[in-house]
């Protein structure tokens, strides 16, 4: 891959306790919709997902967090966070026009880079965080619990939601966040499509802290990845692989026939009615603000 390199300086004198440092972002020609930087001092790389207004995941952005997680393992970088560019989104979840009316061809490739980044992401060989600056539902949700730790802002809302558009949180999704939730809690939470709020994420484990800010989130990624210093990372690798490689494996042979799941699914006339009336709500929604 032809991975431009830019040096660039941030100043982190606003930032109590923090030593000045510099930045590496190291970006595709085509990133449209991440910026990734690595700091020279940690070795921690940042991805900030920038689709704005609400970074849904369309095949373009999955393509490129692709592209950063591959950056990072093969830059050695010691960690990976999450987060976003957006004051009050994290991630809104899967872009819903991939789905609604879809095109055969777009509509697969979409939810095979969905698996493909999500195996990637959750079987990652580097510690991840996610610093969750904003609401995570559905997709969002995905996309933190695959992360080895998970960081929040108050009053913002985390949760597999599917079930309230009519669609399915297929069994990866459950399977991620059963590491976290307890089982029963799970499934009530997820067969009503509850969205937690940050406190209440907080209290049922889906987040492990709550900061009141992005850069104090960011530090709190810093010092998980961090815990990891002394640790052998090849040990490290294999050890969250043991705990991971059941969901992956799973997956993996089940690709085809989760994609066909998935098509059948979402091409059914009644779950492409609720998705159109759940979008128009949204717009509605959006037009009144
Ligand atoms: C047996 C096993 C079977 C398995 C089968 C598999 C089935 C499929 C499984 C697929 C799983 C789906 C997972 C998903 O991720 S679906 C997406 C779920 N996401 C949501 O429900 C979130 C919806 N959005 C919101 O609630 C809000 O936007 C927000 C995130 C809280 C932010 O609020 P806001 O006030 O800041 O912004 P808002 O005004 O609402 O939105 C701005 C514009 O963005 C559009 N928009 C919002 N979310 C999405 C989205 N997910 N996709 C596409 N577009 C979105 C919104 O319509 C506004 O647009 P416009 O400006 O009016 O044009």
């Amino acid at each position: 891959m032809n991975i431009i390199r830019t040096v660039r300086s941030v100043a982190f004198s606003s930032i109590p306790n923090r030593t000045l440092s510099t930045t590496r972002s190291l970006s595709t020609p085509s990133a449209q919709y991440t910026a990734f930087e690595v700091n020279d001092k940690t070795g921690i790389a940042t991805l900030t997902l920038n689709r704005p207004p609400v970074n849904s995941l369309n095949l373009e952005l999955l393509t490129e967090m692709r592209n950063c997680l591959k950056d990072a393992e093969t830059n050695k970088c010691k960690g990976l966070i999450i987060t976003s560019s957006s004051n009050s989104v994290f991630t809104a979840g899967l872009d819903l026009l991939e789905m609604y009316q879809p095109q055969d061809e777009r509509v697969k490739s979409f939810w095979t880079a969905l698996q493909s980044m999500w195996m990637e992401l959750y079987g990652s060989k580097i510690p991840t965080a996610a610093a969750i600056n904003g609401h995570a539902p559905a997709g969002g949700c995905l996309i933190a619990t695959a992360c080895e730790y998970r960081v929040m802002l108050p009053n913002f809302t985390i949760g597999l939601n599917e079930t309230l558009i009519g669609i399915v949180a297929p069994k990866w999704f459950v399977s991620a966040f059963l590491n976290v939730v307890p089982r029963r809690v799970a499934e009530q939470a997820i067969t009503q499509g509850k969205l937690f709020t940050t406190a209440e994420a907080h209290n049922v484990g889906l987040v492990d802290d709550v900061v009141n800010t992005k850069e104090e989130a960011i530090a709190k990624c810093e010092q998980f990845i961090g815990s990891f210093k002394n640790v052998n990372p090849y040990a490290r690798a294999l050890t969250k692989q043991q705990f991971r490689i059941k969901e992956l494996q799973e997956l993996e042979q089940q690709r085809e026939k989760d994609l066909q799941i998935f098509l059948g699914l979402i091409m059914q006339p009644s779950v492409q009615k609720a998705m159109g009336i759940y979008l128009e709500g949204l717009k509605k929604k959006s037009k009144k603000q």
